[in-house]
C-alpha cells in the first residue's frame, strides 16, 4: 500500500471531518491476490476470521481502527445508528465500502461470567486492515476513520507501519496443551434440567425451549486457535466458520446456522431445528434422513421455528417466502431440518433490524420467547455469553451477513469452554437430547484435539 495514495484519502475524510465536526470513515481498497484469509488468520491468531458459504465470502480483520460497543436489550439499534453516521459521509477509494465485524451476548439480562467479560453486550470492530475473498477475488481494504482533531499524515505513516505487521511470521506456540480438568454437569443432573423443561412444557407454561450444556477444559498451555480453524476449514461440509479475538481470547465456531444475510436489500435466513445423527453408511444415513423428515416430533418443534422468523419478519418485510417442507443439512456429525427463507426488506429497515426482531429464534431459545428466556436464565445453570447469539459482519451500503454462533468454543489463555444444547418439545426424551448434545459438541472436540490426560 502506498502512503502517499492513503494520505490523499484520508486528507479528503478529514475536510469532510472538519466540515461536519464529526468522525468520518476513508476505506482504500487494492487487489491482493496473494494473500489467504485462512493463511493470515493462522499466522495471527487475533482479529476476525470468517469464511462462510452461500454467498460465499472470506475475511480475515486485523487491527481496530474503531470500536462500537452498545449494552442492554436495544444494542443493536444503537450499533445501526453509530454505524450508519459514521458512514455517512465516508471517503472511499476503489470498489469496497467499509465494513464493521462483531457480535453479542445472547441475553443481556443474564449475569456477566468472568470468561465472557471481555465479549460486551454488542462489540463491532472496524479492521484496519481487512482482507476479503468472493467471486470477485482478494481484496485488501484500509480502514480509517479519520476525525477533526486527526492528523491525515500521522494515519497514513501507522497504517503503512501496520500493513507491516500483516506480512509478519507466525509467532510459535508451546506443544500442544494437555488437560488438566474437565468440568461438565453429569449426564443425570442435565437430563433431569430436561425433565423440568418438560413439566413446564406440560403445564401449558412453555411449548419450547432450548436447553444447553457448558463443559469447561483447565490446559496446561495456550491452544493455538490458527491450528484449530485449520482443522474446521478442512472439515467445514456445510458450516460457516467465525473466529473473534476480544483481550487474549477467542470465540470461535463451525456453525450450520445463518440467522439473516442482505445483500442489496434482499435478504436470505433459514429455519433450522431438528436433529438426528449421521450414520457410518450412506444408506443407513438415507434411512436416518427419511426418519428425521418425517418424524412428527422433529417436525414440530422446526415448524415453530419457521412460523417464528416469519411473524418476527413481517413487519420489516415485503415479498416473505418460505420453503414448503424441510430439506435435510448434513453436516460431518449431525443432520438437521432446514427450511430456506427469503424476503425483501422495506425501504427504512436496516439488517439489524432484522436480526433485533430475529434474535433469539427458537431454534436457541424457545416460545413463548420472554418465558423461555426467563426459563434458561433460572435453569440453564450457566452464563451462554456470545454461544448462540448473532455474530457477523455489516457494510456501510447495508449489506452483511449473520450467523448463530453454535458448535463454538470460547478459548482463554488456559482454559476453553464449548457449548450445545437442543430444543425440548413435548415427547422428547432427556437421554436422547444428552445424546444429540454430545454430537452436536464432537465436531469441535475433534477440532480441539482435546484429550484427558
Ligand atoms: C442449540 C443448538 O442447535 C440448535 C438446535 C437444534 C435442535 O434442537 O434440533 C438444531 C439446530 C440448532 O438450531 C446447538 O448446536 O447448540
Amino acid at each position: 500500500m502506498n502512503e502517499a495514495a492513503l494520505l490523499s484519502v484520508f486528507e479528503a475524510a478529514h475536510q469532510l471531518a472538519l466540515k461536519h465536526q464529526r468522525p468520518v470513515v476513508a476505506v482504500s481498497s487494492r487487489p491482493a491476490p496473494n494473500l489467504d484469509p485462512l493463511v493470515l488468520y493462522e499466522t495471527h491468531r487475533q482479529g476476525f476470521f470468517w469464511c462462510a458459504h452461500s454467498p460465499g465470502l472470506a475475511l480475515f480483520g486485523l487491527g481496530c481502527a474503531w470500536q462500537i460497543e452498545a449494552t442492554g436489550p436495544q444494542r443493536l439499534a444503537e450499533v445501526n445508528r453509530h454505524w450508519f453516521a459514521l458512514c455517512a459521509d465516508a471517503v472511499i477509494d476503489g470498489a469496497h465500502p467499509p465494513l464493521l465485524l462483531g457480535g453479542m451476548r445472547f441475553d443481556t439480562q443474564q449475569p456477566c461470567a468472568p470468561h465472557w467479560a471481555p465479549f460486551a453486550d454488542a462489540s463491532f470492530h472496524l479492521a484496519q486492515w481487512l482482507l476479503s475473498e468472493d467471486r470477485d477475488g482478494r481484496w485488501l481494504r484500509c480502514q480509517c476513520v479519520v476525525e477533526p482533531g486527526s492528523d491525515p499524515a500521522a494515519l497514513a505513516r501507522a497504517s503503512v507501519a501496520a500493513h507491516q505487521q500483516l506480512f509478519a511470521s507466525p509467532r510459535s506456540l508451546a506443544s500442544h496443551p494437555e488437560v488438566i480438568e474437565r468440568t461438565a454437569l453429569p449426564a443425570p443432573q442435565w437430563q433431569a434440567k430436561v425433565a423440568n423443561a418438560l413439566q413446564a412444557i406440560d403445564s401449558g407454561e412453555l411449548s419450547k425451549v432450548v436447553l444447553a450444556r457448558h463443559i469447561e477444559y483447565q490446559l496446561d498451555a495456550a491452544l493455538d486457535s490458527g491450528a484449530v480453524m485449520r482443522r474446521l476449514h478442512e472439515r467445514r461440509n456445510s458450516s460457516h466458520l467465525f473466529a473473534l479475538h476480544r483481550a487474549g481470547s477467542c470465540f470461535m465456531g463451525a456453525t450450520p446456522e445463518r440467522l439473516l444475510s442482505c445483500r442489496e436489500g434482499h435478504l436470505s435466513t433459514h429455519a433450522l431445528a431438528g436433529s438426528a445423527r449421521r450414520a457410518p453408511t450412506s444408506e443407513e444415513d438415507q434411512q436416518v434422513g427419511a426418519g428425521l423428515l418425517a418424524d412428527p416430533k422433529e417436525l414440530h418443534e422446526h415448524q415453530l421455528v419457521v412460523q417464528t422468523i416469519l411473524q418476527g419478519l413481517s413487519g420489516i418485510v415485503s415479498d416473505l417466502q418460505a420453503a414448503t417442507r424441510p430439506e435435510l443439512l448434513k453436516l460431518a456429525t449431525v443432520q438437521h431440518l432446514s427450511s430456506p427463507i427469503s424476503a425483501r426488506l422495506v425501504e427504512g429497515c436496516s439488517l439489524l433490524d432484522g436480526i433485533q426482531a430475529l434474535h433469539p429464534t427458537p431454534a436457541v431459545g424457545g416460545l413463548p420467547a420472554a418465558t423461555a428466556m426467563a426459563f434458561i436464565r433460572r435453569h440453564e445453570g450457566f452464563d451462554r455469553g456470545w454461544y448462540a447469539a448473532p455474530v457477523g459482519w455489516l457494510d456501510a451500503r447495508g449489506n452483511g451477513d449473520f450467523l448463530v454462533a453454535l458448535r463454538s468454543a470460547l478459548m482463554t489463555p488456559l482454559h476453553c469452554h464449548l457449548f450445545a444444547g437442543c430444543g425440548i418439545v413435548q415427547g422428547s426424551r432427556p437421554a436422547d437430547e444428552y445424546e444429540e448434545t454430545q454430537i452436536k459438541l464432537a465436531s469441535m472436540e475433534q477440532a480441539l484435539h482435546l484429550a484427558p490426560r
